[in-house]
């Protein structure tokens, strides 16, 4: 327990409770593990559980294994303990280091587009699109295509769609880096990504690339919310309870990217609750030369 809690909680207030339940099969009693707590930044990625005698091992959505030692339970008067250590973080390095080199030589520019689900970032990437010259990667639509094209990471991702939850960086970085190289323009508008600060330190490293500035459309929550309850495309994630979802993951991850990125001087922020082309208008501000 002791690992579980300096390892995981150290750097992170925020964290959701999960259940799970073993089957002993030499006692044959199934056994519950309630208010299991990991970060907010991580979710089990369930398929991927892997048994060895007592022990259980867990992918995480970031790719650290979690390690449940069923044999090492702690009992108190109050409470049962189990024996929980976070194992290391599986790397793709190989990977890495190959597209690094690869993006580090196209040297494109790049503008991320963040705000708040339905803050209308996909609507206002088409404008930009269109008087600026832009290529526009939604990391939302890349990741809707890998599931259609059957990946198979696809049923992972449809999960976590479904959830509201972040994917793996590894998972949407390739995504951009592919998209990305197999455009000829040299700029790019990336919407929607990164969510949180493990998805833009992960991509900073492996791809080298430092945007040139942030287009953060501020809005209200219930504008969002009328805006996405009306927007009709058949979306998983449009629903009252999974919006809701959505709205926690971005207050809780997605604004420390903002922040940090206010910090160093490169946010440019819109009233994204204004209509259409009021929001556009002050878009084309942010893309003019500075004078
Ligand atoms: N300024 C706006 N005022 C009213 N509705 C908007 C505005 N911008 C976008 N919308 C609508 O709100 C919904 C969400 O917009 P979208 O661009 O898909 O948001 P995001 O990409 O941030 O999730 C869409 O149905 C879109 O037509
Ligand atoms: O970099 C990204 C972009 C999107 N998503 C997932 O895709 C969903 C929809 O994102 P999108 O940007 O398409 O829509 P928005 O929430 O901004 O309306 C999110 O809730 C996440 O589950 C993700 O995990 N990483």
């Amino acid at each position: 327990m002791g690992n579980y809690r300096a390892d995981l909680l150290k750097d992170h207030a925020n964290y959701d409770y999960f259940y799970l339940e073993l089957f002993a099969s030499t006692t044959w009693e199934w056994r519950e593990l309630r208010n299991i707590r990991l970060s907010s930044y991580v979710y089990p990625v369930s398929d991927e559980a892997i048994i060895s005698g007592c022990v259980v091992y867990f992918l995480l959505s970031n790719y650290d294994i979690l390690r449940f030692d069923i044999s090492r339970q702690i009992s108190s008067s109050r409470q049962r303990f189990l024996h929980i250590e976070l194992m290391g973080t599986v790397v793709d390095s190989a990977n890495k280091e190959e597209s690094k080199s690869v993006l580090s030589e196209k040297k494109p520019k790049v503008v991320f587009v963040l705000g708040g689900p339905g803050s209308g970032k996909g609507t206002q990437c088409a404008n930009i699109v269109e008087h600026f010259g832009y290529t526009h990667l939604s990391a939302g639509d890349l990741l809707r295509a890998e599931i259609k094209s059957g990946s198979k990471n696809g049923t992972m991702i449809q999960n976590m769609i479904s959830e509201g939850i972040i994917v793996p960086s590894e998972v949407t970085i390739k995504l951009l880096e592919k998209a990305i190289m197999e455009n000829e323009n040299d700029k790019f508008l990336i919407d929607g990504f990164p969510r949180n600060e493990e998805n833009r330190a992960a991509f900073e490293s492996v791809t080298g690339i430092i945007p040139e500035f942030v287009l953060f459309f501020d809005c209200s929550e219930e504008e969002m919310e009328k805006r996405l309850l009306g927007r009709n495309q058949g979306r998983v994630d449009d629903n009252i309870e999974t919006i809701r979802k959505r709205f926690k993951v971005f207050v809780d991850s997605s604004l420390a990217v903002i922040e940090y990125y206010n910090s160093k001087g490169k946010v440019k922020k819109i009233d994204a609750g204004k209509p259409v082309g009021e929001v556009f208008e002050a878009v084309k501000a942010a893309f003019a030369p500075a004078k």
